[in-house]
């Protein structure tokens, strides 16, 4: 692989000979693939019994497996069910050691595209908030639509500077996961791009860059709360040293040790400028581990006392006029009560997470679940919704067949013959949600959403 000679030389000082050698011939390797199956839709027995590809666990990760090289799980039908994320292995390993759960409050501070915050949000079964934030624009987007594939229904999306959600939510979260931008040395088997970008310049301000995230980290977590920090880069100056100054800046914060299974080390003290020993608490995985492409990871617990911000849960709030269009909805179509927990903004209906705050200052994306929108005199379900539901929650679906082709005309946004006459319906692959159509007479027109006909055809 052509390398960058300062990348080299760089790591030829920091690496032992033979770790160098193994460093640089693992990345004229194949990179690895992997995916994780979405608890929230089906359980791990379920998954195993579903799987359209052979696959092999990943050791750090309940949910994550490696995937043969020349598979195209992006392809497959269960992926636009929701039914796993494809995610390089190594970046399963951040939110294992974060360690989400139930109930929390929980910051993903730069969560585009998602592969994190959807693995958090499966670990919280619905129950407490997530917040996924992504500082950029076009990238929120991809978040919104992850969170809304995966079937998330406790998660606000917002896109904001860390600055900005800072001064919000003092001291607020339970957990914070930082995974930071970062020079991309780990992206280098699967990103030409990575590679074409580094330089040292890039790594000096990346790790600026990150020392203001964290700050304003800090500041957003609870007292006792955890911190986790990672990156997919080699550079010390972005990983040990970064976690050395934090720190060195906050004596109230300290650093937990990361249990490591094989294939993960601990980070390096020797590399930082202190060499303070506990930073072997901190863990790396390296390509030449053939375990993932990349990784450093670091846990930390804030022991400060800190006064959290009061947010005022926001109360749920509908027109009674919408209302009275979305009722005729819910009771011919819905199998569940979704009363109670409504909010709306303008013509969009959404479904708020348990424990919501008004949230005045910040840029909201997607306040909870969005269920619908109202038109004129009717209610028009969200493609959010049909994902977050199962086929036992709807009163009629259309079940297609992952083994035969007849699934591709509907995500190509065509219409389906039936002989019904059923209205709202669940269209379903093998029993899991992929949007909806509404049959009227024998005719089911199609409400797959048109961005994503044209992804899914790719
Ligand atoms: C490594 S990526 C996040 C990947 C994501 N956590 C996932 O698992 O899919 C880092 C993210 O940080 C965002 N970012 C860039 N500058 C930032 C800043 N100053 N503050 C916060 N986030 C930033 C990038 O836009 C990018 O989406």
């Amino acid at each position: 692989m052509k390398l960058p000679e300062s990348f080299k030389e760089k790591m030829a000082g920091l690496l032992s000979r033979k770790e160098y050698t193994s460093f640089i011939s693992s990345l004229d390797e194949k990179p690895l693939k992997g995916l994780r199956f979405n608890p929230l839709k089906m359980t791990s027995g379920e998954w195993e019994e579903r799987a359209p590809f052979p696959l092999k666990p990943v050791p750090f990760c309940p949910t994550g497996y490696y995937v043969d090289e020349e598979e195209k799980p992006g392809k497959h039908p269960y992926h636009l069910a929701g039914l796993y994320y494809i995610q390089e292995p190594s970046a399963m390993a951040p939110v294992e050691v974060l360690d989400p759960k139930p109930g929390e409050q929980i910051l993903d501070l730069s969560a585009a595209p998602g592969g994190k915050s959807t693995q958090i949000a499966g670990k919280m079964k619905g129950k407490g908030l997530l917040v996924a934030n992504e500082i950029h624009p076009k990238r929120v987007k991809v978040l919104v639509e992850n969170i809304e594939r995966m079937g998330i229904t406790n998660a606000i999306v917002t896109s904001e500077s860390p600055e900005n959600l800072s001064q919000t939510f003092t001291g607020w979260f339970d957990r914070i996961l930082v995974d930071a931008p970062c020079s991309g040395e780990g992206m280098f088997r699967k990103d030409p791009e990575a590679r074409e970008f580094w330089s040292i310049q890039h790594v000096e301000k990346c790790s600026i860059t990150q020392r203001k995230i964290l700050d304003h980290a800090y500041a957003m977590l609870k007292t006792n709360g955890v911190l986790v920090y990672s990156t997919c880069t080699f550079s010390p100056e972005e990983n040990e040293q970064t976690i050395e100054q934090l720190l060195h800046r906050y004596p109230g914060l300290k650093l937990e040790s990361i249990e490591k299974g094989p294939g993960m080390e601990d980070g390096r003290p020797e590399w930082s400028i202190h060499q303070h020993q506990s930073l072997t608490y901190t863990a790396r995985i390296w390509p030449q581990s053939g375990i993932g492409e990349g990784h450093f990871i670091a846990k930390l617990r804030k022991t400060e006392e800190t006064t959290p911000s009061s947010l005022p849960v926001k109360q749920a709030r509908v027109k009674k006029g919408d209302l009275a269009m979305f009722e005729p909805f819910a009771r011919t179509c819905l199998n569940m009560d979704l009363s109670g927990s409504l909010y709306q903004v303008k013509q969009q209906l959404f479904m708020l997470p348990e424990g919501y705050p008004d949230l005045k200052q910040v840029n909201i994306l997607r306040g909870g679940l969005h269920l619908g929108t109202f038109k004129k005199n009717r209610f028009e379900p969200a493609h959010a919704l049909a994902m977050a539901l199962r086929e036992d929650q709807v009163q009629h679906t259309l079940n297609l067949k992952s083994d035969s082709d007849h699934w591709k005309p509907y995500i190509r946004g065509e219409t389906m013959q039936t002989d019904t006459d059923h209205g709202w319906t669940l269209v379903t692959i093998d029993g899991y949600p992929l949007g909806w159509g509404k049959d009227v007479k024998g005719v089911l027109k199609n409400f797959y959403p048109k961005r994503l006909r044209l992804l899914s055809l790719k």
